[in-house]
């Protein structure tokens, strides 16, 4: 059984089929790409995966859990996290409160217990501070634990924005252009920790990106979207040979 399993996923935004019977089957440990010209849908899919947008059709099933139509944060309780094409962290807060964010699913006190420190409240707190840690740590960020999220450099901070992902204990990681505004050697340093994350912890990671040398350098297998449609799927080497590909690329131009 696929752990990703989506059946004819379709919405439109007024007259815009924005996707248009969409359907990717993604095993367990796999690390897909999803590819595609500008404004063919991508991120409308991961909207969808995540259940920000609801589909007009289709379904999504999730390790055997149909998971339509549901919130995004019952969604992420099924195992489905993402980090976003614009890094969105809190940029306020220190490195470990952004990961402690991340944990919340997991870890619980009440309100009461909260407002007036109690001791349930403070032992949950020491166990949170020690689980982000060792995240932080897997992460190479144990070091920057106090720095403010802003005052991090990019290429950290898209890795922060990983670490909080994984700290929800997700069994599918979508990443939404995760390479966008990086250099050369920041790419570099975060193929690695892609491929870090999927053989550290048997992930399943979904990724959209434009960056070829990074799709062509992780990605098993590969969805392309064209128009709101799937344009081709298969093996990366054989998709990225499609002549249909290489012209809705060029096309792109
Ligand atoms: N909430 C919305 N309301 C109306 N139109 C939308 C909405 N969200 C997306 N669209 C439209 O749907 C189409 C697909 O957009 P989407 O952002 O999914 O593309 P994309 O493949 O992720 O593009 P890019 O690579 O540029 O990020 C676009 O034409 C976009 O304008």
């Amino acid at each position: 059984m696929a752990l990703l399993d989506v059946k004819n996923l379709s919405i439109s935004f007024g007259g815009l089929r924005a996707v248009d019977g969409f359907e990717m089957q993604i095993e367990k440990g796999e690390l897909y790409g999803l590819i595609g010209p500008n404004g063919a849908g991508k991120t409308t899919v991961f909207n969808l995966l995540t259940g920000v947008y609801k589909p007009n059709e289709g379904i999504i099933k999730l390790d055997g859990e149909d998971i339509t139509g549901k919130k995004t944060i019952d969604i992420n309780k099924a195992g489905i996290a993402r980090t976003f094409q614009n890094i969105r962290l809190f940029k306020q807060l220190s490195v470990l409160d952004n990961v402690k964010v991340g944990l919340h699913n997991h870890y619980k006190y009440s309100t009461l217990e909260g407002i007036l420190r109690l001791p349930k409240y403070k032992k949950v707190e020491k166990a949170m501070d020690e689980k982000a840690m060792e995240i932080l740590k897997v992460f190479d960020l144990d070091g920057e634990a106090d720095v403010l999220a802003t005052n991090l450099p990019y290429g950290k901070q898209r890795k922060l924005e990983i670490a909080r992902a994984m700290a929800t204990e997700p069994k599918l990681l979508l990443l939404d252009e995760p390479a966008a505004g990086m250099n050369p050697n920041e790419t570099g340093e975060l193929m690695e920790t892609i491929q870090f994350v999927r053989e550290h912890f048997g992930m399943t990671i979904l990724l959209i990106e434009h960056d070829m040398k990074l799709v062509s350098g992780i990605c098993e297998e590969l969805t392309v979207l064209n128009f709101g449609q799937v344009l081709a799927q298969g093996k990366t080497a054989d998709v990225l040979n499609n002549p249909e590909v290489i012209s809705a690329y060029l096309g792109d131009e």
